[in-house]
């Protein structure tokens, strides 16, 4: 077994350049599940890619390889400036726009506000949002049991923007009513989409935040003959100017209110009474708390959407897995149902709701097989040397235990990799199979909130051999059961139990009023719609021609109210 030695990464092995300028990115970020696959297959937990320009750089999926990365050397693995600079150009000065010792402080203020204590004081919010949401839906189905289609992701991404903005900030940006627009809700929901439209700029976006100063940035944006650029200045200045009123209006409601113990509903106003008690050098300044709002809105987003969207999809393509899980929701909301209370309205407190054993299954292994953001990026800072669990080869051939990373290299931390690496997750980890979650039983095997947030505090001490995703002493460092979904280390999600919660509450409500099946339309010729998940960089679910163009995110499920022959 050799380290690889020089200077530079020419002895790891992976795929030739494929393109001048992209190397091999367009590969890996447009529709790259199978390229992606047939790398890992190949080469193994450790890939060399080329990125812009033909830069060498390295995808990581190999467990020991990523805990150092994310857990024991983060001051080493960086975010990048080009992630933490377009973020805080954006967004403001809020989590993901700081390094080091502000990263620390606004993780001080952020982790005790998503405790699971907050979790469950939030369900009682989320309830109700969730319940209109059922109620919308419902109106739109035949009310004599036949089929509607219904493009899911769109009233997904109207409940995730809700729930955050009512159970983290403690305001409505309306989505639930088809009859309001809010420029605010607008602005949220253009953020990506606009960026994304210019995300071959966003390499300038260091050197400009660092040489320009305001005005001239303002000048520039102008000057350009670009006008996305022009739209996100408007939606930045508009997300901008939104988190600054809250926070004032925040401040007067807590000013107004001495007696005010924390109980209020909304995490904001928990973590700006923190802000204000705490010592001058912790505390978060307006600017960062408005960055704060403004990434908080933004984080759970489009991930929680595709994520329910993916496991309504994964329901309604196994129609059995659904029934059951449907029983199992019935079951547990009877047991909790007064006299004459119609079991379907019934809210499970949050501990039963997160304990449910095959909703638990079910969540898990979408998130694990499904991650919505599949690849992150990190920079080394300083020439470091990455051991490794599983060798790799060589460019030529030779067995590599550990590999020096050169100052300077991106590393794209492979999530869809980790969460499918057959040494770990056994050799049926590509297989959807929520039972793995299970013991013969049925009940969960062992990961609990315990298990997840020692994870986070990497203590080795917890005996989690058998579990999935742990085999012969050897598991990822994630927060959630394992897997790399939600990253893991002093930067995972700080969100990760929110959306577990927000997700099981969706599911749990919807299940018990209608059904899911895949679509069922045909065109003149015959062809049925079909529905494909492609795998850039985030997940997107998109229709396959005739039907769809391929491109535009919508997930087309038949959707009727439920029957009784619809449980098991
Ligand atoms: C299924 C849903 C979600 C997924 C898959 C997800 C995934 C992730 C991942 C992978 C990261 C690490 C990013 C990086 O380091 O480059 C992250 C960070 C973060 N997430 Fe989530 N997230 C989800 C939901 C949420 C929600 C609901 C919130 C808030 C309400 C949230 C807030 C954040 C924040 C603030 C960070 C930055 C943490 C830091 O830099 O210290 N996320 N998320």
């Amino acid at each position: 077994f050799k380290t690889s030695s020089c200077r530079s990464l020419e002895h790891v092995a992976g795929p030739e350049k494929e393109h001048w300028f992209t190397g091999n990115l367009h590969r890996l970020f447009k529709d790259g599940w199978k390229y992606k696959f047939d790398l890992f297959d190949k080469y193994g937990g450790v890939v060399k890619v080329y990125g812009m320009l033909g830069t060498q750089q390295l995808m990581v999926s190999d467990p020991k390889a990523l805990y150092h990365i994310l857990v024991k050397e983060p001051d080493i693995y960086h975010e990048t400036d080009m992630f933490v600079m377009s973020n805080k150009l954006v967004l403001g000065e809020g989590v993901i726009a700081t390094l080091d010792e502000q990263h620390r402080k606004h993780r001080k203020m952020l982790n005790p506000a998503f405790s699971l204590a907050n979790m469950r004081k939030l369900l009682p919010t989320i309830q109700p949002i969730v319940d209109s949401l059922a109620e919308l839906i419902s109106a739109v189905l035949p009310s004599d049991g036949s089929t509607q289609e219904i493009d899911i992701i769109s009233w997904m991404a109207r409940g995730t923007l809700e729930y955050v903005a009512r159970a983290v900030l403690g305001i409505t940006l309306d989505t639930l009513d088809t009859t309001k627009t809010n420029a605010h809700a607008d602005a949220i929901r253009a953020v990506n989409h606009t960026a994304l439209k210019i995300y071959y700029l966003r390499p300038f976006v260091p050197f400009v935040m660092r040489n320009f100063s305001r005005y001239w940035r303002n000048k520039l944006v102008d000057w350009l003959p670009i006008p996305p650029l022009r739209e996100l200045r408007e939606i930045s200045y508009l997300l901008d100017k939104s988190a600054r009123s809250i926070i004032r209006q925040k401040k007067l409601e807590i000013d107004g209110h001495d007696d005010f113990d924390g109980v209020r509903k909304d995490l904001m106003t928990v973590m700006l009474r923190a802000n204000m008690s705490t010592s001058d050098s912790e505390r978060l300044t307006d600017d960062e708390l408005a960055g704060q709002i403004n990434t908080l809105l933004l984080g759970g987003q489009e991930t929680t959407t595709t994520a329910l969207a993916r496991i309504l999809y994964m329901l309604a393509r196994e129609p059995d897995a659904q029934g059951r899980l449907r029983s199992e929701i019935r079951n547990a909301k009877q047991r909790f149902s007064g006299d004459g209370d119609p079991w379907q309205h019934i809210g499970l407190p949050y501990d039963v709701l997160v304990d449910l054993p095959y909703l638990d299954a079910i969540v898990r292994e979408t998130f694990r097989m499904y991650p919505p953001t599949n690849m992150l990026n990190r920079t080394c800072t300083r020439d470091a040397v990455l051991p490794l669990q599983f060798p790799v080869r060589s460019a030529t051939g030779e067995e590599m235990i550990a590999i020096h990373v050169p100052a300077g290299t991106n590393i794209i931390i492979s999530v869809l990799g980790s969460n499918h690496e057959k040494r770990v997750w056994g050799e049926d980890a590509s297989e959807w199979r929520p039972d793995r979650w299970l013991n013969t039983n049925g009940e969960r095997m062992g990961y609990g909130k315990g298990v997840d947030l020692a994870f986070e505090q990497d203590s080795a001490a917890q005996d989690v051999e058998g579990l999935p995703g742990c085999r012969n002493g050897v598991r990822y460092p994630g927060v959630y059961g394992s897997m790399m979904t939600f990253l893991g280390g002093g930067r995972a999600c700080i969100g990760f139990k929110f959306a577990e919660m927000e997700i099981k509450q969706v599911i749990s409500t919807l299940l018990c009023r209608m059904h899911f099946s895949l679509p069922s339309a045909v065109n003149a010729n015959g062809v049925k719609k079909e529905i494909y998940w492609r795998m850039d960089g985030l997940q997107v679910p998109v229709v396959r021609p005739p039907h769809g163009d391929f491109k535009t995110m919508q997930c087309p499920l038949d959707v009727r109210l439920v029957r009784e022959g619809d449980f098991l």
